[in-house]
């Protein structure tokens, strides 16, 4: 038998079973979210024989098409990323019968968001699938259109008798995108409009960075194992660090990205999810309300930011990666003297006893020096060190490196014997990499989501109270930033670490941030 402590196998996976019967209603079926990440999910799915056996999809836009046409520019988009590495949507191949599977339950609705005639329209024809499909009358709404609409669709749906579960005999979801909200009174202004037509567990409002692997694997490393979670707390913990780094720019969404910034566009959402999951308390089980009431009280034990806590920046042209790149004001339909950021760096604190008095400093940013999203644990210093001609204070620090994104893995670093004759010690790193233990299947990051939707799970999805809590975090920053246009934009060099100003927030804890690059197998 085998000794299943040196037992190098990952254990066999257990196989997931396809959701019970249902449709998907894609609002924004034209759109980029819907080519480049939601259709390869469901495709993902397809192959995976993931997808409901009585199932329907239907693709609603303003766009003048047919369900034949939509379906031909689906899969001209998907065979697009067939070994094409810049994509995340990488596929080895189209698998024609996946596809077919997919196609043959495809259809298409043209008309506007904003007008009844088109909801009294998707209401008929969701019958008509019902009796086709047999999909039992359950829909998934699916909000894939800008946030402007996200209020108004939901009152349309309710109105029109869409979200209605007949006593529980059918079920009704919607999936609304990100941003949810600009600032808190929108948010809650939102979350008003949407919960005057739905029940909460009607609503599942995504986070895409809740669909990647290695964020789920935060909750399997700190709760499945005896060894961290003793250490997870102010006593041994010294500081944290949560980066996420790009290195692409704003690329053509000038738009969006002017009134948005990067505060809005990845903090209370991507990055303070990353946090909640580093954070959270262990939750009585696994099920989706543990879970989101232990995220929640992490948001709500978060200080409110004061802006001294917050350094912004925004790129200038450089060289990216090998590439000279335009700065941010030259982007199209940015302004020539924009004063939108395109960085952040934050430093919080979270008031409880594990938490108290622990540093956790974010940044994110656009064209930086490398593509790399990881949480660093930095663990407090050996107190006293026996070795002769050793202080304690050159001793390399402990460092636990949970990388999200890319070469996915988790890797600490600590302190070995030089060989030689001397005491002399060295920082060295054990690497753990997914890609040595595990098959990587083509995934988008969206098919877990689709999937825990169409079976009801909300787990990955936040509640109400969340997306309040968070947006009051940031909101004395967005007031200050508000009040006070940047100096000295931009600030930064596209391909750089971002700009200097953001050493300062450590410095004044004698602390400095861990390089974005970082040589092989992050340490
Ligand atoms: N794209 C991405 O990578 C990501 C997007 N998101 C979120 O997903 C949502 C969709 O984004 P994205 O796909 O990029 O946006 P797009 O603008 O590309 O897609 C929206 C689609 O809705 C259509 N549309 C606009 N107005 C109406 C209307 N009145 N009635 C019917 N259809 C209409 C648009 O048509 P037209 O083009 O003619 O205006 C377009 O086809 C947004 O909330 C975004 O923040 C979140 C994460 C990533
Ligand atoms: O939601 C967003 O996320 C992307 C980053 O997501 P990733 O999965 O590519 O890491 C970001 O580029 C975009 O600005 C933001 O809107």
């Amino acid at each position: 038998m085998a000794d299943a402590t040196h037992d190098t196998r990952a254990p066999a996976q257990r196989q997931a079973t396809p959701p019970g019967p249902c449709a998907m209603v894609i609002f924004g079926a034209g759109g980029d979210l819907t080519k480049r990440l939601l259709m390869p999910a469901l495709y993902n799915l397809s192959h995976e024989g993931l997808l409901p056996e009585n199932f329907a999809i239907v693709g609603v836009d303003l766009a003048d098409m047919t369900a034949e046409s939509w379906r031909d520019s689906l899969l001209a988009m998907l065979k697009s990323f067939v070994g094409n590495s810049e994509s995340e949507s990488d596929l080895d191949h189209v698998d024609q019968e996946s596809w077919n599977r997919l196609a043959a339950h495809m259809s298409y609705v043209r008309g506007d968001l904003t007008s009844d005639d088109l909801y009294h329209a998707l209401g008929e024809h969701l019958d008509r699938l019902e009796d086709r499909y047999k999909t039992g009358g359950n829909v998934l709404f699916y909000l894939a259109v800008a946030d402007r609409f996200f209020g108004p669709t939901v009152e349309h749906i309710g109105h029109a008798g869409l979200a209605d579960e007949k006593d529980g005999k059918r079920w009704r979801r919607v999936v609304i995108e990100k941003p949810f909200g600009h600032d808190l009174p929108s948010a809650r202004t939102l979350n008003k409009q949407v919960l005057g037509v739905l029940e909460e567990n009607q609503v599942y409002r995504i986070d895409h960075f809740l669909g990647k692997e290695t964020v789920q694997n935060i909750m399997a490393l700190r709760f499945g194992n005896g060894l961290f979670e003793p250490i997870w707390n102010r006593d041994r913990i010294d500081q944290v660090q949560i980066t996420v780094a790009e290195v692409v720019g704003v690329e053509k969404r000038g738009k969006f990205y002017e009134r948005t910034g990067a505060l809005r566009d990845m903090v209370p959402n991507h990055v303070f999810q990353l946090l909640a999951m580093l954070a959270m308390e262990p939750p009585v089980s696994f099920d989706a309300a543990s879970i989101r009431a232990k995220k929640a009280e992490v948001f709500a034990s978060v200080k409110p930011l004061s802006p001294h806590d917050a350094v912004r920046g925004q790129y200038g042209p450089g060289t990216v990666q090998g590439e000279e790149v335009p700065g941010y004001r030259q982007e199209p339909d940015v302004a020539p003297d924009s004063a939108t950021e395109t960085y952040v760096a934050l430093r919080l604190y979270i008031d409880n006893w594990r938490w108290a008095g622990v540093p956790i400093y974010l940044r994110t940013g656009k064209h930086m020096s490398q593509r790399t999203s990881e949480i660093a644990v930095r663990f407090k210093q050996a107190p006293y060190a026996p070795f002769e001609d050793t202080e304690v204070s050159t001793l390399s620090p402990n460092w636990l490196a949970l990388q999200i994104q890319p070469d996915e893995g988790i890797s600490l670093q600590f302190e070995v014997k030089r060989p030689g004759p001397l005491m002399e010690l060295a920082p060295v790193r054990m690497n753990f990499r997914y890609s040595d233990w595990f098959k990587q299947e083509p995934n988008v990051g969206y098919e877990t989501l689709i999937y825990d939707v169409m079976i009801g799970d909300q787990t990955l999805f936040q509640r109400a109270d969340q997306v309040d809590e968070t947006w009051r975090v940031v909101q004395p920053v967005l007031d200050a930033w508000a009040a006070q246009k940047p100096e000295g934009f931009p600030n930064y060099a596209s391909g750089s670490d971002g700009p200097v100003e953001a050493d300062d927030l450590l410095r004044e804890n004698g602390h400095y941030w861990r390089p974005v690059r970082l040589p092989d197998h992050r340490g």
